[in-house]
């Protein structure tokens, strides 16, 4: 899939270009003899402005919007241009073949070609957004997000944002989306959008009867008692018939901000710690410092600020060169992955709903990424060498977030504290090498908007910013694990979200980070 990474998605941006020639070069090579259909110019005029713009603008697939109308182009405008290249009355001659065998060349040349999932995947991640950063669903119908302006959303995008919510049965959220889709409608209507308008109304109905609000979804219907399509009026009898109470003694439609609270989606304490409504208290952020950190080298002092007390959570600013993260973020596209999820007993999970990105591992084979690994040892004073076997340290995983990119809270280390190591799934390089007693993560751009880093049980937030680390440890001093330290990653609102975390093993620490004399000493 192409969801789960918004680099993914830029090129996929950059190579529509392409596509904008070839029906470039079959409107030019028709327009002396015949002429292109009225259905084909209007298509031609909508995709010649947005591809143009799209596949020349880099930060353009870093709105969301603008990613669901690129997949949305790819698996349904395209194609429409194909098959009326191709209508039933057109006589094929040769601009229609060169047409054809151009296209078919580039799609099969297109490993990334979008498939439906990737759309589905993508309606997802939207409404991830939505309900994290209570996006306004107005505005997300005319196009807006944050602020930022793009297309407003196609009909079909809408129903297919319907059928989603439907289907992960956020109730309230699927009413909320047809009432502002029915708001968006002018006083005149087509009849094709009369049809589409009275969907909206039957699936509004539809929700809620499953929310059991039987005569509020009968009273929905009222108006098509008489007149509307077969299947209106079966639903309309179907909750009239279920009804306990006739519709003359409802005044109202129960809103849905009074439907009783476990009828509604809930805003959770990591939704809200994303947003950064969640925040320490004054007098707990006052002692965090900001400080030049001694390192193991006299002339070399780290950026460092404290962002959590006990247990201590660190971020060093300006920690690695732009060079370098465009090394990282080369050599990690060459072995990209979907990212899995190592978890004890389970092998590798793929789960969209943990976690939404690719991966690479880069080794510190080359000069530039062992240059980096060394200043993780500075500041730390950890061993972070990489090397075969019996390492201090995993290679780097470099991850690209996707739209909506987000990884959900968990914690780092992978040892099981009844069952021991992850037997057979732990990295030839790793085994023996105990667990990851420390994470270190590199920050690779400025994310515009989202994607910030979260403890849900400590209120740490960590922003992300370009060219610094987060760091901490998930090993308390005698080995146990440190239960405080959950976190995740909030999903990327606007931008492309790079990090690149080394996790460090137990196996080369017991000098650097021996354990106290007190046996439960949790510093
Ligand atoms: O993306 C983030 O901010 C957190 C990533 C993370 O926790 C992980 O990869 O283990
Ligand atoms: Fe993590």
């Amino acid at each position: 899939d192409v969801f789960s990474s918004v680099y993914k998605l830029k090129l996929l941006a950059i190579k529509e270009g392409r596509l904008l020639e070839i029906f470039k070069e079959y409107k030019e090579s028709i327009s002396s003899g015949k002429i292109m259909s009225a259905s084909l110019n209007i298509l031609y005029d909508q995709l010649e402005h947005t591809v143009n713009v799209s596949s020349r603008d880099e930060s353009y697939q870093e709105n969301p919007l603008n990613i669901l109308h690129l997949l949305h182009r790819y698996l349904h405008k395209w194609p429409l241009v194909l098959d009326n290249v191709f209508c039933d009355s057109c006589l094929i001659s040769d601009p229609e073949r060169d047409f054809a065998s151009a296209y078919n060349k580039f799609k099969e040349d297109c490993p990334d070609w979008p498939i439906e999932y990737d759309l589905q995947g993508a309606v997802r991640s939207l409404l991830r957004l939505r309900t994290t950063y209570i996006l306004d669903i107005d505005e997300l119908i005319t196009g807006e997000i944050h602020g930022e302006k793009t297309e407003a959303l196609p009909w079909d995008l809408l129903e297919l944002i319907l059928v989603e919510t439907e289907a992960l049965q956020m109730l309230d959220e699927t009413i909320q989306w047809c009432d502002s889709i029915l708001n968006s409608f002018q006083n005149t209507l087509t009849e094709q959008s009369n049809r589409f308008r009275i969907s909206i109304i039957q699936t509004k109905a539809r929700i809620y009867h499953k929310a059991s609000f039987t005569r509020n979804a009968a009273k929905i219907l009222e108006e098509f008692k008489e007149e509307g399509t077969l299947s209106v009026k079966e639903d309309y009898q179907l909750y009239l018939k279920e009804s306990t109470d006739n519709l003359e003694n409802l005044d109202e439609i129960a809103s849905v901000k009074d439907w009783p609270i476990h009828k509604r989606e809930i805003d959770n304490h990591e939704k809200q710690l994303c947003r950064g409504k969640q925040k320490k208290s004054t007098q707990e952020s006052s002692k965090l410092y900001c400080y030049y950190s001694n390192t193991r080298i006299p002339y070399y002092k780290a950026k460092a600020e404290e962002m959590n007390k006990d247990p201590k959570i660190f971020v060093f600013h300006d920690v690695i060169y732009e060079h370098e993260m465009d090394f990282l973020k080369r050599e990690a596209y060459k072995k990209f992955q979907r990212s899995g999820l190592q978890q004890y007993g389970k092998g590798v999970d793929n789960s969209d709903d943990i976690r939404l990105s690719y991966t690479g591992w880069v080794w510190s084979t080359d000069l530039t990424a062992r240059r980096v690994t060394h200043r993780i040892h500075l500041i730390t004073g950890l061993d972070t060498t990489d090397r075969s076997l019996f390492s201090s340290s995993e290679a780097y995983q470099v991850v690209n977030y996707g739209i909506g990119g987000f990884f959900n809270v968990h914690r780092d280390n992978l040892y099981n504290p009844i069952w021991g190591p992850p037997a057979g799934e732990d990295h030839e390089s790793v085994r023996g090498s105990g667990d990851r007693v420390a994470t270190w993560i590199f920050y690779m751009n400025d994310v515009r908007e989202g994607g910030a880093t979260i403890f849900s049980e400590l209120n740490t937030r960590i922003p992300v910013e370009k060219g610094a680390a987060a760091f901490w440890y998930n090993l308390l001093p005698n080995g146990e694990i440190d239960t405080r330290l959950l976190h995740g990653g909030c999903p990327v609102l606007l931008g492309s979200k790079w990090i690149s975390n080394k996790w460090i093993r137990e196996e080369g620490q017991m000098f650097r980070r021996p354990c106290r004399l007190q046996y439960n000493a949790t510093t």
